[in-house]
């Protein structure tokens, strides 16, 4: 069955459909990873986005449950070169086709997706549609120029969990704030034996102060940060009462609650090999990546935030810390999956920060904490 893929500035792509019949909407970004399919398929960061991968061959390791970022795939589209329907591959479970067809998600294939992410490089993220109708084209780009930008847009409540949830250990308790968070954060909490508990994204400080957390994380998550000031508040309140770690959009969340200001990238970075610079240590880390927003430089000017990472190709900001009080964020992924295993030291610091804020801030009892949450009103 033949697929199409239309883009903002009218270039057709006409294809082969591998995943669910339809019509999908969404903005079209690429990703440079040479593996990660899976992970890319249900990184909830890409909810809204028709993702095209830049290497070639795609399916060939089939799909295998224990490799996804979420409970399901969040893509609104999925456009290859190749895409190979026989997995070759022991832990596969079922094919990518498979996967798209039961959660309703369409795939393309033989396209040129080399052409796709130069018009994407050159003209920057586009709207598109992609479709395996048969509607003729003059009605596809009625749609595309009725589409409305609200359709792309907040997309946190669509991946955070409606109900908090624990997922209990023996060590410091972490409240993991959910806006769309991709699984590989909780594992690298759960194997620090932290006492986990994850939150909506629209939980309120003083719930949060309820759950008496050693720390805060804040998670990844889709589309625009400043679709959510809900969390921006939330976070602002909550600065310096606790030791927090942002991570993607839980970096930008961070950035805005301090005063500094987000902007779109013109294509963004999605793939595991962007390097990025510790501006301490003068070190390279290779990273992986997911955003199309960043901290605008100039906005940081006046707040209390330090730069300490940038990114090495274009010179954005990668990772903040605040001058006064344990917070510090990142805007790559250093709980990789996929990607490089370099930057997961950045949860031991986290810890090692809170273990620091307990012992120059010793807490009341929890007893006593609880005993007081109880008193108050729920
Ligand atoms: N992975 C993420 O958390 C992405 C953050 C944000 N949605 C962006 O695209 O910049």
């Amino acid at each position: 069955m033949q697929a199409r893929l239309l883009l903002q500035d009218g270039t057709l792509f006409t294809g082969t459909s591998f995943g669910a019949e339809g019509k999908q909407t969404g903005e079209v970004v690429f990703n440079t990873g040479i593996t990660g399919y899976q992970e890319v398929l249900t990184d909830p960061s890409y909810c809204g986005q028709i993702v095209t991968m830049t290497y070639p061959l795609i399916g060939n390791y089939g799909i295998t449950r224990d490799d996804f970022e979420s409970v399901r795939p969040y893509v609104h589209g999925f456009a290859v070169r190749h895409y190979e329907p026989v997995p070759s591959n022991w832990r596969a479970q079922y094919s990518v086709g498979d996967l798209l067809k039961e959660y309703g998600i369409i795939g393309i294939s033989d396209i040129d997706t080399r052409m796709l992410t130069r018009i994407i490089r050159h003209h920057g993220t586009m709207k598109g549609i992609l479709t395996t109708g048969s509607q003729p084209l003059e009605e596809l780009k009625e749609m595309m120029a009725a589409m409305t930008i609200e359709e792309l847009r907040n997309q946190v409540p669509m991946t955070s969990t409606p109900h908090l949830f624990s997922s209990p250990g023996n060590g410091e308790r972490i409240v993991l704030i959910d806006y769309g968070a991709k699984s590989g954060i909780l594992r690298e909490l759960n194997k620090r034996d932290c006492d986990v508990v994850v939150v909506p994204h629209d939980t309120t400080a003083e719930e949060i102060r309820r759950l008496d957390p050693d720390g805060i994380q804040l998670s990844n998550g889709p589309g625009d940060p400043k679709d959510v000031p809900h969390a921006v508040r939330t976070i602002a309140e909550l600065l310096g009462e606790y030791p927090m770690f942002g991570i993607c959009l839980g970096h930008q969340l961070f950035a805005l609650a301090s005063g500094a200001d987000t902007e779109k990238l013109k294509f963004g970075h999605r793939g595991g090999n962007h390097p990025v610079k510790e501006l301490e240590s003068g070190r390279c880390f290779i990273t992986s990546q997911n955003h199309g927003y960043t901290v605008n430089e100039d906005s940081i000017q006046g707040t209390d935030l330090e730069v300490t990472h940038i990114n090495n190709n274009d010179k954005t900001i990668e990772g903040l810390k605040h001058s006064k009080y344990p917070v510090f964020s990142v805007q790559y992924h250093p709980e990789a999956a996929p990607g490089p295993y370099d930057n997961s030291y950045l949860f031991d610091r986290f810890l090692d920060m809170i273990r620091e804020h307990k012992r120059n801030h010793p807490k009341q009892p929890r007893q006593a904490a609880i005993a007081a949450a109880v008193k108050g009103e729920r």
